[in-house]
């Protein structure tokens, strides 16, 4: 077995372990990347861009669908469903390319291929063929699509995110596991690309959506665009002659259904049960899972850190690269470990009208401040801009803080909210007050005038400000 001693070794060749591996190059070249199947990362492959690939598509068609509205007859629409999945391995291709080059152009010294395993605190073995010794060892194996054991009664019909985006061409039909954000995300886009879809949840809740209020009027929205069973008792799951049928019980009756495929969408685990963690000798809890510093991603006060998908703490990409960056720093300039402070947290779902939260959830909220927390908000059904493109459908709601007037986090279901999330965010991190928030410029007609609507409404909740009007004069028409 070859030997190799280095100062830092990261696991996995994703986002996180990427930009870990940049960062701790900066201090020492005593770097290993090890990366146990291919480079290319979850978000390029199988994760974030294909599946905004796929949502593009469905949204052309969507629009097309949506054209008579304004006045504009596009006659049939003809989905390709071959053109459609063509589309979206090229350009998923060509994403994964960049990222294999630039993995590709770094020293060969540097990265090593094979799956790792620890055999002591600083040992680790790699695809049985070398041994790496490493001072300080950051472990960003990412995760992988937690399937329930019941699923695979549905045999080869079964599916993850991972398959769909080798489709050659669209199913007829797919039952959607998991009505999280996954699920949404493709369930809306393979129903809008004309493929028959039901979702399928067990608790009640969607997209991952905290505030009630919200979660009602999504649940509404989205159910009544394709079939939603978000509170069904799954029976049983049956491979047949032509696909799989699924049996549920919901509203106390018994219901049946085939589909082409099977997709579980349910959750994602951690891959750290592959890693022989215990040789770590690190403390783990009853789920075998480290306790992790979030601001330097150390896992107690040992030599190994543990980063991106693979913590389970926010498993984004953006949170990926920025804990790669705070580890690598740390790893790479060890002893010197320094805590970094977090960025407001955001998180934005793709589907139409989009899902957005930003800062604290109503219920942390509560929890932070009970009591002492009020909410504004804005129907988006009136609202100017939205209503001119056809977008108005939605709500979103903000919570401040008694007494300082602290802006502390918003919920969104509604037109643009990946682009107001940033504007919200940015507001949280800066601990902005909803009175110096409303102070800001908001241009006219734009969806933003939605959200000072909103926080005019918090305001005068707040009792910092008057009572919101409907036809305010300081405002243009529809704001
Ligand atoms: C369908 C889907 C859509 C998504 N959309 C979005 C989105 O729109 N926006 C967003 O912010 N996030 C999105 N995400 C989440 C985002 O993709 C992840 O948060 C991010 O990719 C995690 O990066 P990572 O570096 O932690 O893991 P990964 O990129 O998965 O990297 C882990 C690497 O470790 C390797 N590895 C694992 N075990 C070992 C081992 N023992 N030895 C060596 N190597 C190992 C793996 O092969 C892999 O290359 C999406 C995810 C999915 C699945
Ligand atoms: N736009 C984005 O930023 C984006 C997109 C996709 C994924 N992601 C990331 O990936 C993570 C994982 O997404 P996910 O959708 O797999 O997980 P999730 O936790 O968001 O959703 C899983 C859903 O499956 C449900 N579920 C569990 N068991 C079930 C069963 N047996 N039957 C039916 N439903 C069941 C859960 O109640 C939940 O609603 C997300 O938390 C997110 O961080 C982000």
């Amino acid at each position: 077995m070859e030997k190799r001693q280095v100062d830092v070794a990261i696991i996995g060749a994703g986002t996180a372990g990427m930009v870990a591996y940049q960062r701790a190059r900066k201090k020492t070249d005593k770097v290993l990347l090890i990366e146990g199947k291919q480079y290319g990362t979850t978000c390029a492959r199988v994760g974030c861009m294909p599946s905004k690939l796929l949502i593009a598509a469905a949204e052309s068609a969507h629009n097309a669908s949506q054209a008579g509205l304004f006045g504009v007859q596009v006659g049939d629409i003809k989905i390709d469903g071959r053109q459609v999945m063509a589309r979206v391995r090229n350009e998923r291709d060509r994403f994964v390319q960049s990222v294999v080059r630039s993995m590709e152009n770094q020293p060969e010294e540097q990265r090593l291929m094979g799956h790792a395993r620890f055999a002591g605190p600083h040992r680790l073995i790699v695809g049985e063929h070398t041994e790496v010794v490493a001072d300080r060892i950051v472990i960003a194996t990412g995760s992988r699509p937690n399937v329930p054991g019941m699923f695979t009664d549905a045999k080869d019909r079964l599916v993850v995110n991972d398959d769909i985006f080798s489709w050659d061409d669209l199913p007829e039909s797919v039952a959607v596991f998991g009505p999280g954000i996954i699920g949404l995300e493709l369930g809306q886009a393979l129903s809008r690309l004309g493929v028959r879809v039901r979702l399928f949840g067990v608790r009640g809740g969607i997209g991952g959506i905290r505030d009630e209020k919200i979660r009602d009027y999504a649940l509404k929205t989205f159910g009544d665009e394709f079939p939603v069973s978000a509170k069904a008792d799954t029976k049983r799951i049956e491979r047949t002659e032509e696909g799989v049928k699924i049996t549920w019980v919901e509203g106390g009756k018994e219901h049946k259904e085939s589909f082409e495929y099977l997709l579980a969408a349910t959750g994602r685990r951690p891959n750290i049960d592959n890693l022989d963690i215990q040789n770590a000798g690190i403390d783990l809890d009853d789920r075998g899972m480290p306790d992790v510093d979030p601001n330097t991603l150390r896992c107690g006060d040992s030599h190994i850190f543990l980063v991106g998908d693979v913590n389970n703490e926010r498993p984004l990409l953006h949170e990926a690269a920025d804990e790669g960056r705070i580890a690598g720093d740390n790893a790479g300039g060890w002893p010197d470990v320094r805590a970094v402070t977090r960025k407001a947290s955001m998180g934005v779902v793709f589907t139409d009208p989009q899902i957005a939260s930003v800062g604290l959830s109503y219920q942390d909220a509560d929890k932070k401040c009970p009591g002492g927390f009020a909410v504004g908000e804005v129907s988006f059904e009136n609202q100017g801009r939205s209503k001119v493109i056809g977008k108005n459908r939605g709500l979103l709601r903000l919570y401040g803080e008694h007494g300082s007037g602290l802006f502390l986090g918003a919920e969104m279901f509604g037109p643009a909210a990946e682009h107001i999330a940033h504007l919200l965010a940015w507001c949280v991190q800066k601990r902005m007050t909803v009175s110096e928030m409303l102070a800001m410029p908001f241009y006219h007609p734009v969806i933003e005038e939605g959200l000072r609507t909103a926080l005019k409404d918090l305001h005068y909740s707040l009792e910092e400000g008057p009572q919101a009007v409907d036809e305010c004069m300081d405002c243009g028409p529809g704001s």
